[in-house]
């Protein structure tokens, strides 16, 4: 099939690789000319383990390219997905600029009909608008069916998550269309779940609601835990061992943070505001989020009474491990805080320094490895669990700051190995130790 893909972010380009992997035609459009030209030679803008690979090996095979040029795209397509971004307007609704954009360039460009793909999270009813406004646009003898088709791949893990998923979503009204974009997803070999098209759109947002929601519960445990001196991980593993529970998002930290949960949470509250309905289960969990991101920060004020004047190391601030994306991550509001505050900051992240820059106040410095960020600090924040720091022996945290207070937000160490080391350590849902008060 020949499949043309709009918006080669994360989703996009990790839809636009996966379906030329198994066998599809694919030309990813997106405006940005650096961008296309990057990904045109085999070179990925963002950093997702497997996808360089992949794409170098399908634009070798010609099943993969990539333009700024829509017309030409399109007309070459028996189906066009959209991966736009949908990202939060002020008020927490979702934000359509985007999807409103490539209506009109759809609508501009096509010569016959097409089946509309919709990738980006959309508000429920968003994809039959979708396909009002572009009958509407259209000349009469062109038509378009639009489907709906979430995406649930997770950064860091995208390329598992794409061939190896739990479920395809397909959002149809029109069997053929369903059926047509049945057939392009069959060689997955994923389990499909066909259904209607408002359906579809709200298991996205019941689905990323839900799973912040099990964070913020594991949270708020982890937090009672600390009072009652249980262990958050241990509590986790004996709640996971209930199939009814299950063993996954239950990690214990300073919340979620990406570029979909906290969106997709208000866009849902929003949603059912817009039907008069109150959503105060997510509101309080989006409100509680909000908490848990400065929990460590909070912590650390009380310890010590100000921050003003200390030098304090970063060790992390992509959202999660294994990707460069720091949108709406917990370290960006550490950070921006103590930077207030009039601490002195330095940065150390494996990936995502060159997207910190861009975000961050300049006083910031930033350091090429971890050892720099930790070496002659009052404290340090570890506040992304890469497999780099939770290999960072303990004496280098006693040798090399000049007071060894560390708050780890994503429990990396061994509580065990920590209370023998001489580090005054305080994590998440597990009984805090300081060895000794430390006045800065
Ligand atoms: N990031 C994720 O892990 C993830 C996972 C599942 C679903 N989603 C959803 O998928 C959608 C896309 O997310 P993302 O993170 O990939 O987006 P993004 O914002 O990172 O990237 C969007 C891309 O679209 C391009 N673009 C914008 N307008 C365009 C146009 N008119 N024509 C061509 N290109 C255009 C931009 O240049 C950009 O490269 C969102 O709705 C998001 O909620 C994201
Ligand atoms: O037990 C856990 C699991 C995750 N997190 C945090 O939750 C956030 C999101 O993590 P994750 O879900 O792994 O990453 P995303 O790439 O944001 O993926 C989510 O958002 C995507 C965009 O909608 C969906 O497609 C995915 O299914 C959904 O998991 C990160 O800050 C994690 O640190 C925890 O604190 N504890």
């Amino acid at each position: 099939m020949n499949i043309s893909v709009v918006g080669t972010g994360y989703v996009g380009l990790v839809t636009g690789v996966g379906l030329s992997e198994i066998n599809h035609n694919v030309t990813c459009v997106d405006t940005n000319p650096q961008k296309v030209d990057l990904m045109s030679k085999g070179r990925s803008p963002i950093y997702e383990p497997g996808l360089e690979e992949l794409m170098e090996k399908n634009i070798k095979l010609g099943r993969l390219r990539f333009t700024t040029e829509h017309k030409g795209a399109f007309n070459n397509s028996d189906v066009i997905y959209i991966a736009v971004g949908t990202p939060d307007n002020e008020d927490g609704t979702a934000n359509l600029t985007y999807i409103n954009q490539v209506i009109d360039v759809i609508a501009n460009s096509i010569t016959e009909d097409k089946i509309i793909v919709t990738k980006s999270t959309v508000p429920v009813g968003t994809n039959h608008l979708i396909m009002k406004k572009l009958n509407e646009k259209l000349p009469n003898h062109i038509k378009v069916e639009v489907v709906s088709n979430p995406e649930f791949l997770r950064e860091g893990s995208a390329i598992e998550d794409i061939f190896h998923g739990d479920r395809i979503v397909i959002g149809a009204d029109n069997q053929l269309a369903s059926e047509i974009i049945r057939e392009i997803n069959k060689p997955y070999n994923i389990p499909i779940f066909e259904t209607d098209i408002r359906s579809a759109e709200m298991i996205k947002y019941a689905s990323n609601a839900f799973l912040a929601t099990k964070i913020s519960f594991i949270n708020e445990i982890a937090n009672i835990c600390e009072k009652v001196e249980a262990n958050v991980e241990e509590v986790a593993l004996g709640m996971g061992m209930d199939s009814r529970v299950g063993n996954q998002f239950l990690r214990a930290g300073i919340g979620y943070g990406g570029s979909c949960f906290p969106k997709d949470t208000k866009a849902l509250k929003k949603i059912a505001e817009n039907v008069d309905y109150d959503f105060k289960l997510l509101s309080s969990v989006i409100e509680f989020n909000n908490r848990q991101q400065r929990k460590l920060l909070d912590q650390a004020i009380n310890d010590f009474g100000t921050l003003k004047g200390k030098t304090v190391g970063i060790l992390g601030v992509a959202f999660k491990p294994n990707t460069d994306d720091i949108r709406e991550a917990s370290s960006l509001v550490i950070i921006r805080d103590l930077i207030k505050m009039g601490a002195k900051v330095k940065v150390y992240d494996p990936v995502a320094i060159d997207n910190a820059k861009k975000e961050l106040p300049i006083e910031v410095e930033y350091k090429n490895t971890a050892l720099d960020a930790i070496n002659n600090t009052d404290l340090v924040f570890i506040l992304t669990e890469w497999d780099e720091f939770k290999s960072i022996p303990l004496e280098c945290f006693t040798d090399s700051m000049l007071t060894p207070n560390v708050y780890d937000g994503r429990n990396c160490f061994d509580l065990e190995n920590v209370k023998n080391s001489g580090i005054n350590y305080c994590s998440i849902g597990r009984k805090y130790i300081k060895n000794q008060k430390v006045k800065l």
